[in-house]
């Protein structure tokens, strides 16, 4: 594309933006705009009332005419007016266009951050967090930036319309000085904006990389450190600042450069006008008060004109912001829920029937896979690594769904469920345990409805969380710092095993969610969930021997199929890689608690 015509392009989509926040806050727009607009034509009336108080009071005065006291006192009275006047519109600009500039924020940060929410785990796996970061923040800030100019914009037009109409009545030579400055500021504005918008949208891109970069540094600390990285990393880091940098000060250059000039082009038209005035003056067509009025009138239009500028100088970056949220508004892929609901108590029969999944475009990760978890039993799997285990637990909460095959929850395909039924009845325990910066109580309950101190106390107890918690300072009400800094990795885990107990799951999905916790506690907390307290069937990602042999059922999986099936007595003499696999972890298990 070419420059002119990228440029054309980002004004017109920079106009769009501005007329979608207009639509958004239409009462806030016309609060400004009616405020700024009566700021441009006080502008003008004053104007009026200097020329009218120069040729008609103090010129005289100095030919010994001097006005009357209620003369003088008229005056002092129009300026005295005019300046209370301006006050006031002054102040419902600047809160017509302060509110709406952050009302917009407020309403995309929600939006955005609501998408977030409701778009699959293949969305966010494709997607840094350090860009979501910065996409609710700098982005959505950076969509709304000309929102603050913009009804002095606006008003502005009212006013230079208004300055040219008074300016013919009072005399068309004058009238073409300002005919030829006010499009040649415009020009101006639109020359500035086609350098600044590859400018704007670089320095845009470059926020966003800052904040990725520094997210993923702060993120991966414990491995920068032990890893002895932080030299390469800063040094990672440097390079996106120093280019940030780079950008910044070439859009200040920029600025530092149009600023003057747009500055200068008025005090041109005071001068056209003085010279041009002098003469009209001489030759009778024009006053002294009409003279003093225009060029007042380019005096003081100036400041009010450069508004126009604020707001074509930032709609570059503007659409680089909006263009990075719509991104994320227009995203897709999330699933659609049925309307069929569930049983809401007893445990849950599950079953996977003919499942084929791929993640995106690639290979087939699960094939033909077919299994019941049968209700209130509970199911083994057991694979080598990258088998498809966790895809399976995915599968079952539905995370994703399948390319091929059903999956069903007491009978019914699980689209068909609304999705608080599902979240009702299925539980996944993932791998790694996240926790909230909040109190025990606040991240085993997560403030749902119905989830009171008894049901958290039970899901502890299930959990085999119950000791350990009774003994922190204060109990449920211990606050466990940011991502549960103060707990170790295995009472995290139990604590989010115990969040997905509080809800009273039918089901219940354990990714390797007891990694980190003794063989034996572990081995306790499969018994005590089996157990008819819990009211749930359990598929578990399992690893060690003793929770295996726990399983009602073992399915054994390699590359994405199910090679085999039955208790782990069976399986252990009947099949071969399973017998070495689960003897591989044995020992493996033994040689970590040797070490
Ligand atoms: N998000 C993803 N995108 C593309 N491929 C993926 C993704 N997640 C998993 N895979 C692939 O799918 C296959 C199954 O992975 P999965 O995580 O289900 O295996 P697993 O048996 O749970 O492995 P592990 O025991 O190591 O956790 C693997 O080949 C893996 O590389």
């Amino acid at each position: 594309m070419s420059g002119s015509r990228a440029s054309r392009d980002v004004l017109g989509r920079g106009l769009r933006v501005l007329g979608q926040a207009i639509r958004d806050e239409p009462r806030l727009f016309t609060i400004g705009v009616v405020g700024s607009s009566l700021f441009g034509l006080l502008i003008i009336a004053n104007s009026y009332v200097v020329g009218g108080v120069i040729g008609n009071v103090v010129v005289p005065a100095f030919a010994g005419k001097h006005a009357t006291a209620g003369t003088l006192a008229l005056v002092a009275a129009a300026f005295l007016g005019i300046s209370l006047l301006r006050v006031a519109s002054i102040f419902g600009r600047r809160l017509g266009a302060g509110y709406m500039q952050f009302r917009l924020q407020a309403r995309y940060r929600r939006a955005v951050t609501r998408r977030y929410l409701s778009l699959p785990p293949s969305w966010h796996q494709t997607h840094a967090t350090g860009t979501l970061l910065s996409n609710a923040n700098s982005d959505v800030e950076a969509a709304f930036v000309p929102i603050a100019p913009l009804p002095f914009a606006v008003g502005t037009i009212v006013m230079v319309v208004a300055a040219v109409i008074s300016l013919f009545v009072t005399d068309w030579v004058l009238a073409m000085v300002g005919v030829a400055l006010f499009p040649g500021l415009f020009g101006l504005n639109v020359v500035y904006s086609r350098h600044m918008s590859p400018r704007q949208i670089r320095a845009q891109q470059l926020r966003a990389k800052v904040s990725a970069v520094a997210h993923e540094s702060f993120d991966g600390a414990l491995v920068v450190k032990t890893m002895g990285r932080e030299e390469d990393e800063s040094r990672r880091f440097a390079v996106f600042v120093t280019e940030l940098r780079d950008a910044l000060i070439s859009v200040g250059r920029l600025r530092g450069l149009f600023d003057p000039v747009m500055d200068s082009l008025p005090s041109v038209g005071t001068l056209a006008v003085l010279l041009l005035g002098a003469w009209r003056l001489q030759s009778g067509a024009i006053s002294v008060s009409e003279l003093v009025t225009v060029s007042f009138l380019f005096t003081v239009l100036a400041f009010p004109v450069r508004a126009i500028g604020w707001v074509v100088a930032e709609l570059p970056r503007s659409v680089a912001g909006w263009d990075r949220v719509q991104a994320v508004l227009s995203s897709t892929g999330d699933l659609h829920y049925g309307t069929k609901k569930l049983e809401v108590s007893g445990a849950a029969t599950m079953a996977f029937d003919n499942i084929d999944f791929r993640y995106g475009d690639g290979p087939l990760v699960l094939n033909d896979v077919t299994f019941t978890i049968p209700a209130g039993k509970t199911v083994a799997l057991v694979g080598p690594t990258g088998s498809g285990k966790s895809t399976i637990a995915a599968l079952a909460v539905r995370l994703v769904d399948p390319a091929d095959g059903t999956i069903s929850l007491d009978g019914t395909a699980l689209p068909d469920l609304t999705e608080a039924s599902l979240a009702r009845t299925a539980a996944l325990v993932p791998q790694i345990p996240f926790v909230f910066d909040d109190t025990v109580r606040g991240n085993v309950t997560l403030d749902r409805e119905g989830i009171g101190d008894e049901d958290a106390w039970r899901a502890l107890r299930l959990a085999q969380a119950e000791r350990f918690i009774e003994k922190l300072p204060q109990g449920l009400a211990t606050a466990v710092g940011e991502r549960g800094t103060s707990l170790s990795g295995g009472q995290r885990q139990r604590i989010t095993l115990a969040r997905a107990l509080a809800g009273r799951p039918r089901l219940l999905v354990l990714d390797d969610a007891t990694s980190a916790v003794d063989p034996r506690v572990e081995a306790a907390i499969l018994a005590s969930l089996r157990s008819r307290d819990a009211g749930a069937s359990i598929l578990v990602v399992a690893y060690r021997r003793a929770t295996i042999a726990l399983a009602d059922e073992v399915i054994y999986l390699e590359q994405g199929k199910v090679v085999a099936t039955g208790t782990h007595a069976d399986l252990l003499a009947t099949n071969q890689g399973y017998a070495d696999l689960v003897t591989a972890y044995e020992k493996a298990e033994q040689e970590r608690v040797e070490a």
